[in-house]
């Protein structure tokens, strides 16, 4: 079991002095008090449209968007994350999960090579703010891409500047998913790119950033990643999960991202929500314990076992 207390939190300094205890709360909830991130991540209905959610290899409970707030009410996570419009049609029924809004998404219809991608603001930070008051339910942060070395770069960089200082005011936490894309960008997954992207999101002062997991031919992506979570500084890094691997092989790499690499967390949708919903939750709960429970992967594994 990993854990910090309440004064290890650091405050950033745009927190206004009276909702320094509101971001601190925050903080310990969205960890556990672990000092790591365990979101669960459920914005993809947008960002791949239904490929995730109905086909081959697809489990039919995934098809239903309940899915989701079922696995996010019955496991143990730190936060979920989706679009404010999904979360009003189910909070409802689902009040005890703690949400993270994701305020831009954008769908996969238009190739990269089609066009440079540009993801635009669907909510501004108040209007979260709005929302939590109005529905009484847990809002921890909100959540914000961008496609760095995309022409629409700039745009991207404004607005997530904007809605982690307004987070901020607010006492929220901001979770920015960094992801180098566009016609400039010739490796993704080169572990030099990625280390750029988690200092963008340090100088754009985010609580969380999360990237891909580098690659690069002849090297081991754990050690490799370690040039990024150095890059980040107090911004603590965590990793996509990816399309749907086997569960031993998925949680060997998020506890080698832990361990070897220094990550802080996951963030993890295809790999927890591609399963029929008992198997679903296993599996989360597994994610859970390597992230916040500390655990290893053979314990995490009798987990996803349900031994
Ligand atoms: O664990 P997953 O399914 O990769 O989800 C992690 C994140 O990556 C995304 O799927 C987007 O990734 P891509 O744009 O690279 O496809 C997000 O929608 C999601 O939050």
């Amino acid at each position: 079991m990993v854990s910090i207390n309440k004064e290890d939190v650091i405050v950033p300094l745009d927190v206004p002095k009276a909702m320094r205890e509101t971001y601190v709360k925050n903080y310990m909830e969205i960890t556990k008090g672990s000092g790591r991130l365990m979101l669960f991540a459920g914005d993809q209905k947008v960002e791949h449209l239904n490929d995730d959610f109905f086909g081959a290899g697809v489990p039919e409970d995934d098809a239903d968007p309940e899915h989701l707030f079922r696995i996010a009410a019955q496991s143990k996570i730190g936060v979920f994350a989706t679009q404010l419009g999904l979360i009003a049609r189910y909070g409802m029924d689902y009040r005890d999960v703690p949400y993270l809004v994701k305020v831009n998404s954008k769908t996969n219809l238009v190739e990269t090579e089609q066009a440079d991608p540009f993801s635009n603001l669907w909510y501004d930070v108040d209007q979260v703010a709005e929302f939590k008051e109005n529905s009484g339910l847990n809002i921890l942060g909100v959540g914000y891409t961008i496609y760095l070395g995309s022409e629409f770069e700039a745009e991207m960089l404004v607005q997530a500047a904007q809605i982690i200082y307004d987070a901020h005011q607010h006492g929220m936490l901001s979770v920015l998913w960094i992801y180098p894309r566009g016609a400039a960008v010739k490796d993704e997954k080169d572990p030099h790119l990625i280390a750029g992207a988690t200092g963008v999101g340090a100088c754009l002062g985010t609580d969380f950033v999360k990237v891909n997991y580098p690659k690069k031919e002849g090297a081991k992506s754990a050690e490799i990643f370690k040039e990024a979570v150095k890059a980040a500084g107090r911004t603590k890094v965590v990793c996509a999960g990816g399309t749907s691997d086997e569960a031993e092989a998925f949680l060997k790499k998020l506890h080698d991202q832990i361990h070897i690499s220094g990550a802080e967390g996951n963030a993890t949708g295809r790999n927890i929500h591609q399963k029929y919903l008992d198997e679903a939750v296993r599996m989360c709960n597994a994610v859970y314990a390597i992230t916040v429970e500390d655990s290893s992967v053979e314990d995490a594994l009798k987990i996803y076992r349900g031994e």
